[in-house]
């Protein structure tokens, strides 16, 4: 498969996939479906007593007794101790990099924007963004130094990140945030062959979602009800086959698939017009990021591997 190729193989068996946020919800049934494909998975998280409970439960996904299974405690929110953990859990494996690395921390509170502090507001940006940059930042510093050619990079984002409504002021903005580091990410990677995905759900009936509906507006449940939701395990299955299809940009329902392919419930200025830009933008993008983006970038990545 060429370094560019959109269909490399995703094959997890005896490598290494680390999970920021895998103690529960998402990230937990992404860790067992991998152990249940022969992969060594490292799961983080903060809370050491769900940390355990998890590594129990993914034990008994273990195909072989090859397979390392780890579970370290670290707040991902804080970049130095998410460098550590990395770094600590790659020592099992030589030293090496790891193989593909999904970032599935985070929260959400919803509320009312003038119901919630500047401080709050903030946190959300912690609890989603950064802990999703942490997550990467220094495994993919350690995949390109180890010239890791196929690696995979997947950011969870939200079809909020799509578009936004009442009670998500403070959620809304932190998966947008990530939706763009995945876009800068797609594009810069590039030069070390490494897959960047943005995976973008709908709701998840995790333990995390139990506990956002207990302080979600009234409101906000109304608007969003007719969303009905899945288990982890067929969002984190979705997951991964939308990484083996190659697609960058990753939906699995309705609403994921039309919001991604459309201005979602951003209003139009002017219907006529903008739909023609539409039609323009549609056509001329994808053509602008081969020539230039991508081609520039591709152009780099070959001057570096002569350079090796
Ligand atoms: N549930 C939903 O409806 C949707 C969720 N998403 C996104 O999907 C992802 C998974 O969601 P979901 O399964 O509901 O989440 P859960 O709350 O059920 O699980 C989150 C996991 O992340 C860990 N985590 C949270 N904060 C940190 C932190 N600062 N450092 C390290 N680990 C952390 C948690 O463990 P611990 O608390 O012990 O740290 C837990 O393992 C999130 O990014 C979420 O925003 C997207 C769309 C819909
Ligand atoms: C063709 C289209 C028909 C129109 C239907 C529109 C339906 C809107 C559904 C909104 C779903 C919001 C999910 C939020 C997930 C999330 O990220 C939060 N749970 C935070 O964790």
């Amino acid at each position: 498969m060429g370094l560019f190729s959109r269909s490399k193989r995703f094959d997890v068996a005896g490598k290494h996939c680390y999970i920021g946020g895998g103690s529960e919800g998402l990230g937990l049934s992404l860790a067992c479906q991998l152990a249940d494909r022969g992969a060594h998975v490292t799961i983080v998280s903060r809370n050491q007593a769900k940390l355990d409970k998890a590594l129990a439960e993914l034990e008994t996904h273990r195909q072989a007794a090859s397979q390392v299974l780890q579970a370290h405690a670290c707040d991902l929110t804080n970049p130095a101790a998410a460098a550590e953990t990395v770094r600590a859990a790659c020592k099992a494996h030589a030293s090496s990099s790891p193989d593909h690395i999904f970032a599935c921390a985070g929260g959400s509170v919803p509320g009312l924007f003038t119901e919630t502090s500047a401080e709050e507001h903030w946190k959300c940006m912690e609890w989603n963004f950064r802990t999703c940059l942490n997550t990467v930042h220094e495994g993919i510093k350690l995949m390109k130094e180890d010239g890791k050619r196929d690696g995979r990079v997947v950011l969870t984002s939200s079809v909020l990140a799509y578009m936004s409504f009442i009670g998500y002021s403070t959620y809304s903005p932190s998966k947008y945030a990530i939706r763009g580091l995945a876009e800068a990410l797609r594009n810069e990677l590039m030069l070390y062959g490494i897959s960047v995905h943005l995976f973008a759900p709908a709701t998840i009936h995790s333990p995390g979602f139990d506990r956002e509906q207990q302080v979600k507006p009234e409101v906000t449940k109304k608007i969003e009800g007719v969303d009905e939701g899945n288990s982890p395990d067929y969002v984190a299955k979705q997951m991964i086959k939308g990484v083996e299809r190659g697609d960058f940009a990753i939906t699995y329902e309705l609403v994921g698939n039309a919001l991604r392919n459309s201005r979602g419930i951003t209003p139009r200025n002017n219907l006529h017009l903008e739909f023609l830009y539409a039609f323009i933008g549609t056509l001329i993008f994808p053509i602008w990021r081969w020539l230039s983006a991508d081609g520039e970038v591709k152009k780099m990545a070959k001057q570096l591997q002569q350079k090796q």
